[in-house]
């Protein structure tokens, strides 16, 4: 017998709906079939706990497994909107399926408060930093904290059950995100540390069609949901910067048209229309320094509207940590993220600086 979640996830297709209106798990999961209406072809619908939903084909053998996740900061609407209308055509028989994809809205609990996170920053809790004591959350259990491993928990299972469909598969992870303050470049991707694997320059063509043209190149192991992604299970993985946090339908959607437009694509199995790499296209930034917060008395000594990629004269004074002081250290070196407010060990800001891939 259907359960009246079921019921109403078949009717409406609003997943964000069901999401918010359990915020850390739901009672039972649940499975069921929808038929494409345009192609006829069979899905498997799979809602395995609250925020985290697979579409899986079933008249055909599909080659990659995709993950989209949203909402890993509970006040990133735009990210929200697009995964919502995308699981929303899927449930709905709107949208042809020919990949296995796992939809995740991350912090469900954080977008009903408006606010990034509850208690703890779910961005870095992953690769296991959910169970180690960290910053001031030091021997905290919190609920962030039991999602994010439930959230790696569903990642892998995805991934690895994709593994037992057939051997040769590609994996994705796009985590979509928005930036707090406003960006010189305003939509642009974290490529998350590779450990020395090249830079796959498909990987940022696709990126192009996504309305993505500046790409920031990591340098070390973070404990983000994307290098997770990267890191564990080979998986080509982004974390994808859209715009700026603004409020539930505020969003410029036209803005982010080409992000719906190649996932769409992506998922749905049509021609990505990729065009030919130049690095012309791109701007391309390495991650220089990283400055954490290590005391409480943490300043920066720039002014809240200064937008993300506004570089600073070299010997600049970009924050101070107590005593210590962070300066530019290079012509052309530009901040990101900067936030002040965050716990103590966490990242405040990072800087970055022009490269390129070839
Ligand atoms: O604008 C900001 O300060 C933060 C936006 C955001 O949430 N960014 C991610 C980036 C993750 C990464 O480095 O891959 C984050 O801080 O978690
Ligand atoms: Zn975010």
């Amino acid at each position: 017998m259907k359960s009246s979640l079921q019921q109403e996830l078949q009717t409406t297709g609003d997943f964000l709906a069901l999401t918010r209106a359990n915020e850390w798990s739901i009672d039972s999961a649940f499975s069921f079939e929808v038929s494409c209406k345009k192609t006829q072809a069979k899905s498997k619908v799979s809602v395995l706990d609250t925020g985290i939903i697979v579409f899986e084909p079933l008249d055909h053998v599909s080659s990659k497994d995709i993950v989209l996740s949203c909402a890993v900061h509970g006040n990133e609407t735009a990210p929200i909107e697009i995964c919502t209308d995308l699981v929303k055509q899927l449930i709905l028989g709107e949208l042809h399926l020919q990949e296995r994809v796992l939809f995740l809205f991350g912090n469900p609990a954080a977008i009903n408060i408006g606010k990034r996170f509850v208690e703890e920053n779910l961005n870095r809790l992953f690769s296991g930093a959910h169970s180690l004591p960290q910053g001031d959350a030091s021997g905290l259990i919190n609920k962030e904290r039991h999602r994010a491993l439930a959230l790696e928990n569903a990642v892998r299972d995805f991934f690895t059950q994709g593994s037992d469909i057939s051997s040769e598969r590609q994996r994705y992870h796009y985590d979509l995100h928005t930036a707090i303050r406003g960006s010189k470049n305003d939509k642009f991707a974290v490529y998350p540390f590779r450990h020395g694997q090249p830079w796959k320059k498909e990987q940022l063509q696709f990126m192009l069609a996504c309305g993505v043209n500046t790409i920031l190149l990591s340098h070390s192991p973070t404990t983000t949901f994307s290098y997770f992604s990267s890191n564990e299970f080979g998986a080509d993985a982004f974390t994808v910067e859209l715009g700026k946090v603004r409020p539930f339908g505020e969003n410029d959607m036209a803005n982010f048209a080409g992000v719906t437009q190649t996932l769409t694509r992506f998922i749905s199995g049509e021609d990505l229309q990729l065009t030919d790499y130049n690095s012309e296209d791109f701007s391309i930034f390495e991650i220089y320094q990283t400055i954490n917060r290590e005391q409480e008395n943490f300043t920066l000594h720039f002014a809240d509207d200064v937008e993300n990629f506004t570089d600073f004269p070299q010997g600049y004074l970009l924050a101070t940590d107590g005593d210590i002081e962070h300066r530019v250290k290079q012509a052309g070196e530009a901040i990101i993220f900067p936030n002040a407010a965050v716990a103590i060990g966490q990242r405040a800001l990072l800087t970055v600086i022009p490269t390129d891939i070839d």
